[in-house]
């Protein structure tokens, strides 16, 4: 097998959009093809895969789930490795968590253990998101584990840092995409026109308030809007206008109360500039909840077998779809340092590479611990 740096260096060359990973799906079923088959059960789901190693002698079954899409960011990295596919990026670490994926996956298809293990390669982590479907599949029924675990790269933290809490690790999320529709026109004639570009203008701005204003200040949320489009030309006043956005909230209540706000402010700009206006929330993910005990468990863990640096972080406003598996199976994720200055979703994203072996030779022995009975 190709070491594990080539591995994610080959990975981070072909970023693919949620649901559209099928040449990542095809490089990892043909390295997967090339471990000894003799413990290995391997399913395809969508553009995901399953695979399980069979346990010598099981009572239950332990997972890792890896993302594996990339985003549309334009790379800045200089990386002799950068995206072959132009404007799309692994810029939020799905390539070290597939790498690491495959490294725990190469060690356990010649060393099973007594537990069943199971690796769950998730697709269109950012979006729309994979977890859901894929947990309400028919297939996930059938090869249900007893215990979750997964990571995510953290840039902020020294190379190999375990940070983890027990309970909320990351928000709940909703994708905000906000259609605004007036009247176009001449733009030496703006009475006879309905300008939407100034009504967007004016809704980003008064969304502003919602955060400072109706929000808790003991409470925590975010409403970032992302993307703006409007209008075809400088002299033409826009008859259209598109805000995209996301919301986080630390609970689901604050997420209901955040999107009641939005709908009167988008009313209210709907009457103020006579024009039609449309919500849609797009996808929604729920909150990340670590199970207290095996969190506990697993920090306690980490420190006795040395890790670099394991402590007790806060909860993050980023989102995960492995919230979802949280919602059904005891489990935790965890963070792990990476140790860049450029933060995730950023086009100049280089996380350092040793983090890789950090995260496999832990999880190894996590592993082993957790899933075997001597
Ligand atoms: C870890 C991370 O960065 N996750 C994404 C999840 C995206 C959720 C969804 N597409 C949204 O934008 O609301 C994040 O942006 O936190």
């Amino acid at each position: 097998m190709k070491s594990l740096l080539e591995i994610r260096k080959d990975l981070h060359r072909i970023p693919e959009p949620g649901f559209l990973e099928f040449k990542t799906q095809r490089y990892i079923l043909d390295l997967i093809s090339t471990f000894p088959q003799n413990h290995l059960e391997i399913y395809t789901w969508e553009t995901g895969i399953y695979v399980k190693v069979i346990g010598r002698n099981p009572s239950k079954t332990i997972a890792y789930r890896t993302d594996m899409d990339g985003l549309p960011i334009v790379e800045e990295t200089g990386y002799d490795f950068s995206s072959l596919h132009e404007g799309m990026m692994h810029a939020c670490g799905h390539d070290l968590h597939m790498t690491i994926a495959i490294g725990l996956l190469s060690h356990f298809a010649q060393n099973p253990i007594d537990d069943h293990l199971l690796f769950i390669f998730q697709p269109a982590e950012e979006g729309p998101g994979g977890a859901l479907p894929m947990r309400e599949s028919d297939l996930f029924q059938q090869l249900r584990p007893d215990i979750i675990t997964a990571l995510h790269i953290a840039p902020e933290y020294p190379v190999g840092t375990i940070a983890v809490k027990e309970g909320l690790l990351f928000a709940n999320t909703s994708e905000l995409f906000i259609d605004l529709v007036g009247k176009g026109g001449h733009a030496a004639y703006p009475h006879l026109s309905n300008d939407m570009v100034v009504a967007a203008s004016h809704l980003v701005t008064q969304m502003q308030s919602i955060v400072s204003r109706n929000v808790d200040p003991l409470d925590s949320a975010v409403v970032t809007i992302g993307k703006i489009t409007g209008g075809t030309k400088q002299n033409i006043i826009a008859e259209k206008a598109r805000l995209e956005g996301t919301i986080r909230t630390l609970s689901p209540e604050a997420m209901d109360k955040v999107k009641k706000r939005i709908e009167a402010l988008v009313e209210g700009i709907s009457r103020g500039y006579e024009c039609e206006t449309m919500i849609d929330y797009g996808s929604n993910y729920r909150q990340v909840d670590n199970e207290p005990i095996l969190t506990r468990e697993f920090m306690e863990f980490a420190k006795q077998q040395g890790a670099v640096n394991v402590f007790e972080c806060k909860e993050a406003m980023t989102g995960e779809d492995y919230g979802y598996f949280l919602e059904k199976i005891p489990g935790f994720m965890f963070w792990l340092g990476v140790d860049t200055p450029y933060g995730l979703h950023h086009s100049k994203l280089k996380p350092q590479e040793e983090a890789i072996g950090h995260a496999v030779d832990l999880l190894i022995q996590y592993f082993i611990f957790k899933g075997n009975r001597n």
